[in-house]
């Protein structure tokens, strides 16, 4: 007998907890969002990349609501909120629990769920903007999962309904080649409050570019040595192909939310520490960065 389709649990229905919660439901399972606010569903209008918008209701449930356990939960809150988000349903989340990560940096869920709990690792170089209840697709790039265990059963006929999703193997290489990206681009069109192509037009801000870059592949390489470092020019190419846009860290930054800096620099920051490697120029832009 075929095992039933997996009954999600969302945190955080924001950008990418819509997308990820439309193509479940398009694939047949189910999604219920946890946010404070018992009770009240939410309706979400999704823009297409066809230009078409599509509509449809997710149920909510309050944390304290929740009566039984999490089998399948998707975390797709900004990194920084992660701890208060996760930690009334922490009980609930058990050593079978799938969780899938859908952010941006590493380490955020690190010490924040049981002991035993596969962690799946979502990597999206697609792009969604929008405030509730408006998303918009902006480029339907590709997202790869992977993690700790084999692909699931439910994930192929997941893929045919999510367009360039791939499961993948080794995850560590989509998500330290974004991460690097996110190191080089996010804080410094924070920091000089100007669109991603500057990177490369402008000769200080590729200079500072290729500092955060030489000391993030030096990281990576201690911790990899099949990391092939080097990465300036896809770093590069990627300010290129997306130069009109804010990045997500400026937008915080323009509104004086949080940032996620301390799940990418932050991060990279750590792992230098442990390893005994300078990183001298990430240190710097974490605590410009810090609130
Ligand atoms: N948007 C994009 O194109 C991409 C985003 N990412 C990554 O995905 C992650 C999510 O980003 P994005 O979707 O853009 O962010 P959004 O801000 O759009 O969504 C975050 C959502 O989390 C909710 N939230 C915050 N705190 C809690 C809480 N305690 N309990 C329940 N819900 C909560 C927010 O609700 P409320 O608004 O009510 O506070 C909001 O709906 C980030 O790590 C980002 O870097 C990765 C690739 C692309
Ligand atoms: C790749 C990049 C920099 C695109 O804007 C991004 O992921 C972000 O803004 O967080």
């Amino acid at each position: 007998m075929t095992p039933p389709l997996p009954h999600w649990y969302l945190l955080g229905a924001g950008n990418m907890g819509t997308l990820a919660a439309w193509h479940l439901l398009q694939a047949g399972h189910s999604v219920t969002v946890i946010k404070s606010g018992n009770g009240v569903s939410l309706t979400k209008i999704l823009q297409l990349p066809d230009g078409h918008s599509t509509t449809f209701t997710l149920p909510v449930l309050a944390p304290e609501a929740l009566t039984g356990p999490i089998d399948h939960l998707l975390v797709a809150v900004k990194t920084p909120y992660s701890q208060f988000a996760l930690s009334p349903i922490t009980h609930r989340i058990h050593p079978d629990s799938l969780v899938v990560r859908f952010q941006n940096g590493l380490g955020a869920l690190d010490g924040l769920l049981p002991m035993g709990v596969a962690i799946v690792d979502a990597v999206s170089t697609s792009a969604v903007k929008g405030q509730h209840p408006h998303h918009q697709i902006v480029a339907e790039n590709t997202t790869w999962l992977g993690g700790p265990i084999d692909e699931p059963g439910w994930f192929r006929e997941l893929q045919s309904h999510w367009p360039n999703l791939q499961w993948c193997e080794n995850i560590h290489t989509p998500q330290w080649k974004k991460l690097v990206a996110n190191v080089v681009i996010n804080p410094l069109t924070a920091l000089h409050d100007v669109p991603n192509g500057h990177i490369v037009d402008n000769p200080a801000l590729r200079q500072l570019a290729e500092q955060l870059c030489a000391e993030a592949d030096a990281v990576l390489q201690a911790l990899d040595p099949s990391w092939p470092g080097h990465s300036l020019n896809s770093v590069l190419a990627v300010a290129s192909a997306t130069a009109g846009n804010t990045s997500s860290m400026r937008a915080d930054w323009q509104h004086g939310a949080i940032t996620e800096i301390e799940a990418i620099n932050g991060w990279l920051v750590k792992q230098a520490g442990r390893l005994g490697i300078p990183a001298p120029h990430n240190r710097r832009i974490v605590a410009l960065l810090t609130k």
